[in-house]
C-alpha cells in the first residue's frame, strides 16, 4: 500500500469571484457611488492593517476573461476569518452589486517529501513558516486553477510508491526553479475542502510567463501522466489606489 506523505498546513484560503452589476451600478446616483466605493476602500484598508500584523494577506484581480469581474483572494488562519470577511463584503454597499460567482476554499500547503517537520502542522521552522504564511506577492497578473492527480487504472498518483512521488516531485520542482524571478506561486490543499485537490495561484510580472511555464510542466510526468486541471482564470492585480478609477462611469 502506497503511504501518504505528511503535508505540512499553514494560512486558510478563499478565492472569491465576482461578477460585477453594472447595470445597477449606473442607474446609482453618484453620492451614492461615492459613498460605496469609500467604504470599499475602508474595507481593503482595513485588510492591509491585517496583513501589515502579518495575520493574513489579500489581493484583488481585474478578471480578464467572462468568468467574473473581480477575483478576491484572501489568507488568514482560520476558516471563520474567511467567512467573516466574506460577509464584511456582502455587507457593504458595494456588496450589492458584486454578484457572487466561484469560490474555491483551501489551506496553503507544502507536502513533506522530505520529512524535516514530521507531525509539526501548523507549529513550524521559521523557513517553512514563511511559506506556509505568505504575503501573497503584489504582482501585476495572477492565474488560478485548481487541480488533481490522476487515479485511472495505470496512473494511480495514489497507489505510486512515496519515493516515485518524492522524485517526480523533484522534477517539477526543478521545472519551477527555472521560473525564479519570473513565477511566484502559492500552492493550497483542498482535499476534503473543495472538489478538486490542490488550489494553483500564480503571479507573474508578464502573463506570458503562465503560458510558459504551465506549458512546460506538461511535459513533466507528474503532470503529463497524473494531472487533471480544472478553469483558469487570469487576472490584472488591482491596488487599492485604483479601485475609484475601476469604479469610476
Ligand atoms: C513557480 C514555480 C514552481 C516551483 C518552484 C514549484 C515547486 C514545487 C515543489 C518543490 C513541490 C513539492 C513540495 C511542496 O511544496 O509541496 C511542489 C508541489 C506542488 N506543485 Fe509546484 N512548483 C511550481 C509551480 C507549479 C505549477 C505551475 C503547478 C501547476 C502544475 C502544472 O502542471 O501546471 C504546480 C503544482 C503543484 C502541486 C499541485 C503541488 C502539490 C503536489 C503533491 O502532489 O503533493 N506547481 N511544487
Amino acid at each position: 500500500m502506497a503511504e501518504a506523505v505528511v503535508t505540512v498546513d499553514g494560512w486558510s484560503s478563499l478565492h472569491d469571484t465576482r461578477t460585477f452589476d453594472w447595470p445597477s451600478w449606473k442607474m446609482t446616483p453618484e453620492q451614492e457611488r461615492t459613498q460605496a466605493i469609500e467604504e470599499f476602500q475602508g474595507l481593503l484598508t482595513k485588510w492591509e492593517a491585517v496583513e501589515e500584523e502579518k495575520n493574513g494577506s489579500h489581493s484583488v484581480y481585474k478578471v480578464v476573461g467572462n468568468k467574473a469581474d473581480l477575483m478576491f483572494f484572501f489568507l488568514r488562519p482560520t476558516m471563520e476569518e474567511l467567512e467573516e470577511i466574506k460577509r464584511d463584503i456582502n455587507k457593504s454597499k458595494i456588496g450589492d452589486y458584486l454578484i457572487p460567482g466561484y469560490s474555491y476554499v483551501s489551506i496553503v500547503e507544502k507536502t513533506m517529501h522530505n520529512p524535516m517537520a514530521e507531525g509539526k502542522d501548523r507549529e513550524i521552522d521559521p523557513r517553512l513558516e514563511a511559506l506556509l504564511k505568505p504575503i501573497i506577492p503584489k504582482w501585476e497578473h495572477a492565474c488560478f486553477y485548481p487541480m488533481a492527480r490522476r487515479r485511472w487504472k495505470d496512473a494511480n498518483w495514489f497507489e505510486i510508491s512515496k519515493e516515485e512521488r518524492t522524485q517526480l516531485l523533484y522534477a517539477h520542482g526543478m521545472t519551477g526553479r527555472k521560473y525564479a524571478g519570473k513565477v511566484k506561486e502559492i500552492i493550497t490543499g483542498s482535499i476534503g475542502l473543495d472538489e478538486w485537490e490542490w488550489g494553483v495561484t500564480l503571479f507573474a510580472h508578464d502573463p506570458l510567463q503562465f503560458k510558459k511555464i504551465v506549458y512546460e510542466m506538461r511535459f513533466d510526468e507528474v503532470t503529463s501522466k497524473y494531472g487533471e486541471f480544472g478553469d483558469f482564470i487570469v487576472g490584472n492585480y488591482l491596488p487599492k489606489e485604483d479601485v475609484a478609477t475601476y469604479f469610476e462611469l
